[in-house]
């Protein structure tokens, strides 16, 4: 039986992972593709957000693929593998608060992950808005040292100069890796899939203690909100609650993403925010039947739970107030 590649999407909170996965699934043709995301927050948001070509998508969240979870991360994936589900290739999206060591170790370390799956390259997603303010943290500097692809993302964003000087940042942490500069997670599968970058050899040379055993520990300082709010919330209410929340605390929110049912409204309208930037859209209807309920995770520090979850449940369209 022939091995299939996996390719690990990783990067920092917020850095465009999401985004460059589907893009790279609505590249993919008749290939069946299954995917394994992992969020760091208990609700999880990205597994409906990707889009409907991913063949399996199996969600994996509660905890961070590279302690909590990774044990379920290899259970997984031998299930995929050996389920005799006809899958091409594997996609793993690692949270953005993922040290990819542990990941890559149980890659290679693991019997049944070793017998079916080839790990292909490391794919590292870096925001050129928010990189250089991320590189303070532990996880931003691994996950850009262990790529074997560094995408520069956002470059809508930014002006050369500050791009240079974001590549120049990268470059020091990783001499290696092949960099590419992208808007929207548009990078080509060409510069993704099956290169064989993957080099067990370098990445000992980077980190000679990758095997070794590994307890990888987030800064305690960061902590996730995630709420699940059963009534449909007023977008007027919410827009400026999470204006007013943001202005306020911005500093200290590393990301935000939500899923929400607003009332009177067909569509979910998803929404992500990484500090003091925020989108939001209509994104796919909800279904016949669907139970329709609003999902947001919170990641920062200092967060009240309170005060977030009194504000949010503020916003709800009661009967009282939708009249
Ligand atoms: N301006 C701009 N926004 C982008 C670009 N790529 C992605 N985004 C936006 O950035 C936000 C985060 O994108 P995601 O793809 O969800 O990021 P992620 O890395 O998967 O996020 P986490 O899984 O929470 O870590 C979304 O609002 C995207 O629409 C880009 O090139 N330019």
């Amino acid at each position: 039986m022939s091995k299939k590649n996996v390719t690990i999407i990783t990067g920092f909170l917020g850095a465009g992972k999401t985004t460059l996965l589907n893009n790279i699934l609505e590249q993919g043709g008749d290939e069946k593709i299954a995917v394994v995301i992992n969020e760091y927050g208990e609700v999880g948001i990205d597994g409906q957000l990707v889009v409907e070509t991913a063949d399996t998508i199996v969600e994996l969240n509660n905890g961070c693929i590279c302690c909590t979870v990774r044990g379920d991360l290899v259970a997984a994936i031998g299930e995929l593998v050996s389920s005799g589900r006809p899958i091409d290739r594997l996609i793993v999206e690692t949270s953005g608060l993922a040290d990819p060591a542990p990941v890559i170790q149980s890659f290679v370390l693991d019997d049944v992950l070793k017998s079916h799956v080839r790990l292909d390259a490391i794919v590292t997603v870096v925001d050129a808005r928010h990189f250089r303010g991320q590189v303070a943290k532990d996880e931003a500097r691994e996950q850009v040292a262990f790529a074997d692809v560094l995408l520069i993302n956002k470059t809508d964003l930014e002006d050369a100069a500050s791009l240079d000087a974001t590549e120049r940042e990268i470059r020091r942490l990783n001499p290696l890796a092949a960099i590419h500069r992208i808007r929207d997670g548009a990078a080509s599968r060409a510069a993704v899939l099956d290169i064989g970058a993957f080099d067990l050899k370098n990445l000992l040379a980077i980190e000679p203690d990758l095997l070794g055993d590994h307890a990888h520990e987030h800064a305690d300082d960061i902590a996730c909100v995630a709420l699940t709010i059963a009534e449909p919330l007023s977008p007027d209410l919410f827009n400026r609650w999470f204006a007013r929340f943001q202005q306020a605390r911005g500093r200290d929110l590393l990301r935000m993403k939500g899923v929400l049912s607003f009332e009177g409204e067909n569509r979910r309208y998803v929404f992500h925010g990484v500090h003091m930037t925020a989108d939001g859209r209509p994104g796919r209807p909800w279904g016949a039947g669907e139970i329709r309920v609003s999902q947001i995770v919170f990641i920062g520090r200092h967060l009240d739970a309170a005060e977030i979850g009194d504000g949010v449940a503020a916003c709800r369209s009661l009967p009282a107030q939708a009249a």
